[in-house]
């Protein structure tokens, strides 16, 4: 078996990392230490990128895995401790002030067939706008037979640091209109586009229109059904109780930047969480982690 191979590429403003093992290929934005795509030989994309992503300094690409931290989404919209942390006025941008940042390659080492790459961005180092506290953040990311991220957050400072963050995974799907996710039955949901009610669901999330919820109490395993592709997309997570499902559909598509006007038919995010009643609050000199395996098998 031919050993891992990593080699620096520069896409138009910005340094990535593309990653070939014996059946994989990843490809990394070192801003934002952002996940840009990930395919297993003989497979679709697991990972979607858009067609129209720009590789551009100060802007997330569109599609990856984008992190959000120390906030996700719309700062109002989060637990006052969260928005309490943020003393930079009215300039918030959504999820948080991270996904667009330079973040540092630590280290890059292969373990046999697997390759790991850990980025960081220490706040004392890059202090971040409006944001003054002190934290280490480090996102390791393993490939071998699955993709592995972890994110994790150091406090330290001498107060506590309250917070919310995502891995912002988009899924590739042959067609969002066939697509479900399985794992999710019987948890509850904030319809956020209903007044942020609150509902429960009932079986599998099946996808007929713009679709934007924040699920609570979610467990550690959950799978996305493709039939169109023959195969389920297995996500197991720790170190989190809520997800994000998120499709804009038609006329959210045409509104969004980087993103074809037919591309809602093509991807799906489901993002592993810390938001809301399960935000995040560390003591000084606390770490905590959150991590995300990605995995395929056929249905
Ligand atoms: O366009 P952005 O900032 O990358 O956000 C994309 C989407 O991110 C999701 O997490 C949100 O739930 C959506 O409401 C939002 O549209």
């Amino acid at each position: 078996m031919s050993s891992p191979l990593v080699e620096r590429t520069e896409l138009d403003e910005l340094t990535c990392w593309r990653v070939r093992t014996a059946e994989a290929e990843l490809l990394i934005a070192q801003q934002g230490a952002q996940v840009l795509s990930y395919q297993r030989d003989g497979e679709q994309p697991l990972i979607w990128l858009s067609e129209q992503a720009a590789y551009r300094q100060g802007q997330a690409v569109r599609g990856g895995v984008p992190v959000c931290w120390p906030w996700f989404g719309d700062l109002r919209r989060n637990p006052p401790e969260v928005q309490g942390m943020h003393q930079g006025g009215p300039i918030c941008p959504a999820h948080g002030l991270v996904r667009d940042s330079d973040w540092e390659l630590l280290n890059i080492d292969s373990d046999g067939p697997a390759v790991h790459l850990a980025f960081v961005l220490d706040t004392r180092a890059q202090p971040l706008p409006g944001w003054p506290h002190t934290a280490k953040l480090r996102l390791d990311i393993r490939l071998d037979e699955r993709l592995q991220l972890n994110l994790a957050t150091a406090n330290h400072g001498d107060a506590p640091l309250a917070l919310s963050q995502a891995l912002h995974s988009y899924f590739a799907v042959s067609d969002i209109r066939q697509a479900q996710v399985e794992g999710l039955d019987g948890c509850r949901y904030i319809e956020t586009l209903e007044d942020w009610q609150l509902r429960n669901q009932n079986g599998n999330i099946a996808f007929s229109g713009e679709t934007d919820r924040i699920y609570l109490g979610t467990p550690d395993r959950m799978s996305i059904l493709d039939p169109g592709w023959g195969r389920r997309i297995d996500l197991e997570v720790s170190g989190s109780k809520s997800a994000v499902v998120w499709n804009p559909w038609i006329d959210k598509a045409k509104r969004l930047s980087q993103f074809a006007d037919d591309a809602w038919q093509r991807m799906l995010c489901i993002e592993t969480a810390r938001v809301m009643d399960d935000f995040l609050v560390l003591k000084p000199g606390e770490n905590h982690s959150m991590s995300l395996s990605i995995a395929s098998h056929s249905l």
